[in-house]
């Protein structure tokens, strides 16, 4: 009976105008209850073939079938229990103990908890394993290649694939775990494809193939190899086969040759078609063979299984051991909201404190003489209401919370301080700025332009810094009106005869003085939460692929589906718990005002946060390393936040540009929750409701792009 037989497999990688060819019409046959060594040199081709054996990859022509059926039909157990697969790398979670890999793998197999207990104790013993809770990230090499073994053995699989398992451990271990082999497919019908690099232990194989360049050069019993060649050990076998090949550029060509002649037929090519709802091509050639035993494991053959609540119990342990035994991933995910929160809270929005503005007084021969109480409380004032070096009595209204004032005796000093940024501008009065102003007051309609203009309270701004020359001249013209109310109160007129006649009264929606903080509050928000949600999902799915832990749990039967499923079940609860943290944060911490309803403000929150994952998703379906990953996120990041409103409104920006920023998945939606915290709006208005729109649509639309990127990659 035949465990594996590749008829004309045929793979290549890259574009089809520019083939790498790796699988060059490969035959190859593994019969049940026996060890089958494959044999090559590295980059000839092994790991891919057993990619495409167990169904992580396909072939792009010819055929495969194992254990009787094509591999990745829906309910052939393949990839899935049937198999036991031990990847080249470890591919193990770090964050797990000994023992939790094997019960991950185990639960992923649907084995009940006391039978995966019985194979973990049968296989701690076998592999002198170490101790039991000890994390895969503190073993030695050799022992997470043990472990990586149990983890393939430990639902006895009808075929086990091993790639290179016996690297990196000692003679004795190497000899053991082949004794194991030997013994199992001697009492059962375990066929095994072992992978080494150590030639001459493939001698306990009862059929060797040697692999170059793509195709297999022999495929026998290693006796019978040694006796063709005469040959004393495989190794020489090996050599003298590789050298009647030829040297591997000519190998090349003759291997074009014959892709040529054995030009893929119809019947030979695996149908690629494959169902939407499942990972794995549908239509086969072999189909219809039912040879397959029934298998008596839920959910493997006959029965297609979506999930079950033992394989969910695995993934999500998986998600959340990795989540809370990583300090830095904790911090990530719930200490770095509330310290961005902190420091944006306690960083913006607050009044420029310690400003220096310089004063240039010509009505005083010393600016010591402003300080003479006279000057600045009492007002002798008479029926006429003389005015008197005034000037001092501005001074006096500009208190230090403003600026703190520097004296210059002239223009010059004062410009020249500005100049080397002493001084943030100064104010000058002129030497008969009182007397100016009095001849205004009593005969404006023949005060000359020169009264006019030394009737000025001069100001010489350094406006570089926009928030900070806003401060200054939205306090010098409150200082402008208490100077002027009191002036009008000394002299018993009206107070509002000193101010200009337009007043500003109480707002419709927010404050007088408009809290810049308030304004920007929820796009801060918001980006934080979509980006975490982005940085941790990206994270999570990139060092999975890196560490080999995605592909081998799919071939353990996961379906891509399912992955993300548990995915978004650990997701959600770390999201809801982010959102609550964000929300409740702000309001008692740093009474952060609500008028509409907390509810609504979590949900668009959270479904920002959803649609963070599923962007992080799509950036790790295509990216594959961290540092293309973050270039991706950051890439995208600086564009949003520019064009999003939060620093410049959106009416200032040039029309296309505004209704791209419109698209972006957080402008709109900041405009609501801004809406729903300031105006109490409700999700009835529409313009809160647009908010959720354009969330939902972006979830959509990135989970579509996830889907559609998961079936290209295969
Ligand atoms: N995803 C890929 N894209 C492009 N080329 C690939 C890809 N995967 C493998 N290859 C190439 O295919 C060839 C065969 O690789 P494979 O990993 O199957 O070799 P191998 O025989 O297992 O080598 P080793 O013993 O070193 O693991 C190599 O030249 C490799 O660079």
């Amino acid at each position: 009976m035949r465990s594996v037989e590749v008829r004309g497999g045929y793979k290549y990688f890259g574009s089809s105008s520019d083939k790498k060819i790796v699988l060059n019409h490969l035959d190859m046959t593994v019969n049940t209850g026996t060890i089958y060594g494959l044999l090559g040199a590295s980059g000839c081709g092994k790991t891919t073939l057993l990619s495409c054996i167990v169904g992580v990859r396909k072939l792009n022509s010819g055929k495969i079938n194992v254990l009787g059926r094509p591999p990745g039909v829906p309910g052939s157990g393949i990839p899935g229990p049937r198999i036991g697969y031990m990847p080249q790398e470890v591919a193990l979670v770090d964050e797990f103990t000994i023992k939790e890999t094997l019960f991950y793998f185990g639960r992923i197999y649907g084995m009940s908890e006391e039978r995966i207990f019985e194979r973990f104790k049968l296989l701690h013993e076998l592999l002198e394993l170490p101790d039991a809770n000890r994390f895969i990230v503190n073993c030695s090499g050799g022992q997470q290649r043990r472990v990586s073994f149990a983890a393939a053995m430990v639902h006895e699989p009808e075929l086990l694939i091993l790639d290179e398992p016996t690297v990196g451990l000692d003679p004795i271990l190497r000899e053991k775990i082949w004794h194991f082999l030997v013994e199992s497919t001697r009492r059962s019908k375990l066929a095994v494809i072992i992978t080494t690099h150590y030639i001459e232990e493939a001698n306990q194989a009862n059929k060797i193939g040697l692999m170059r360049n793509g195709i297999l050069l022999a495929e026998d019993s290693p006796k019978n190899i040694l006796t063709q060649f005469e040959c004393s050990n495989l190794e020489e076998a090996f050599l003298m086969l590789s050298q009647k090949q030829g040297k591997s550029e000519e190998a090349d060509s003759t291997l074009r040759r014959i892709e040529s002649a054995h030009a893929p037929t119809e019947d030979v090519i695996v149908d690629e078609k494959s169902s939407p709802d499942d990972e794995f091509p549908l239509k086969s050639p072999l189909k219809r063979n039912r040879s397959f035993q029934e298998s008596k494991r839920p959910g493997i053959v006959g029965k297609l299984q979506l999930t079950s609540k033992s394989r969910m119990k695995a993934l999500m342990t998986k998600n959340i051991l990795q989540l809370v035994r990583q300090p830095s991933g904790i911090i990530f995910c719930f200490l770095f909201p509330i310290l961005q929160l902190s420091c944006f809270y306690l960083a913006i929005g607050g009044n420029p404190k310690n400003l220096k503005f310089g004063i240039v007084n010509d009505e005083v021969e010393d600016y010591r003489l402003c300080q003479n109480d006279s000057l600045i409380t009492t007002f002798a004032h008479d029926y006429t209401c003389d005015l008197y070096k005034i000037s001092c009595r501005f001074l006096h209204e500009l208190t230090p919370d403003i600026a703190s004032k520097v004296y210059y005796d002239t223009k010059e000093e004062a410009q020249d301080a500005a100049k080397k940024g002493k001084i943030t501008g100064y104010i000058h009065f002129a030497r008969n700025f009182t007397e100016s102003i009095a001849e205004i007051r009593d005969d404006g309609r023949y005060a000359t332009n020169e009264s006019f203009y030394t009737s000025e309270i001069q100001i010489f701004m350094d406006m570089t810094d926009q928030q900070i020359s806003f401060f200054l001249e939205r306090k010098l013209r409150s200082t402008y009106i208490r100077f002027s109310e009191n002036l009008m109160a000394d002299c018993d007129f009206p107070l509002a005869l000193g101010n200009i006649p337009i007043h500003f009264y109480e707002p419709i929606f927010g404050k007088a003085e408009g809290e810049f903080k308030e304004f920007i509050a929820p796009g801060i928000i918001m980006t934080m939460i979509f980006f975490l949600a982005t940085l941790v999902t990206s994270t999570i799915f990139i060092t999975d692929k890196l560490d080999g832990v995605w592909d081998r749990t799919l071939i353990a039967g996961i379906s891509v589906t399912e992955l993300l499923v548990a995915h978004v079940f650990t997701q959600s609860v770390i999201m809801i718990i982010q959102c609550l943290e964000v929300v409740l944060y702000a309001w008692y911490v740093f009474n952060a005002e609500n008028r509409g309803d907390n509810v609504t403000v979590i949900g668009l929150l959270t479904l920002l946060g959803f649609a963070g994952m599923f962007y992080g998703l799509l950036i790790s379906i295509f990216c594959e390393s961290h540092t293309t990953a973050s270039f991706v996120a950051t890439g995208s990041f600086y564009p949003m936040i520019i064009l999003c409103g939060l620093l410049w409104p959106l009416e200032g920006m040039p029309t296309i540009l505004r209704y791209i920023a419109y698209t972006f998945p957080f402008t709109i939606p900041s405009l609501a929750v801004r809406n729903i915290l300031t105006k109490g709006w409700s999700i009835t208005h529409s313009q809160v409701a647009n908010g959720f729109g354009v969330v939902i649509v972006w979830i959509v639309v990135l989970f579509i792009l996830c889907i559609m990127g998961l079936k290209m990659k295969r």
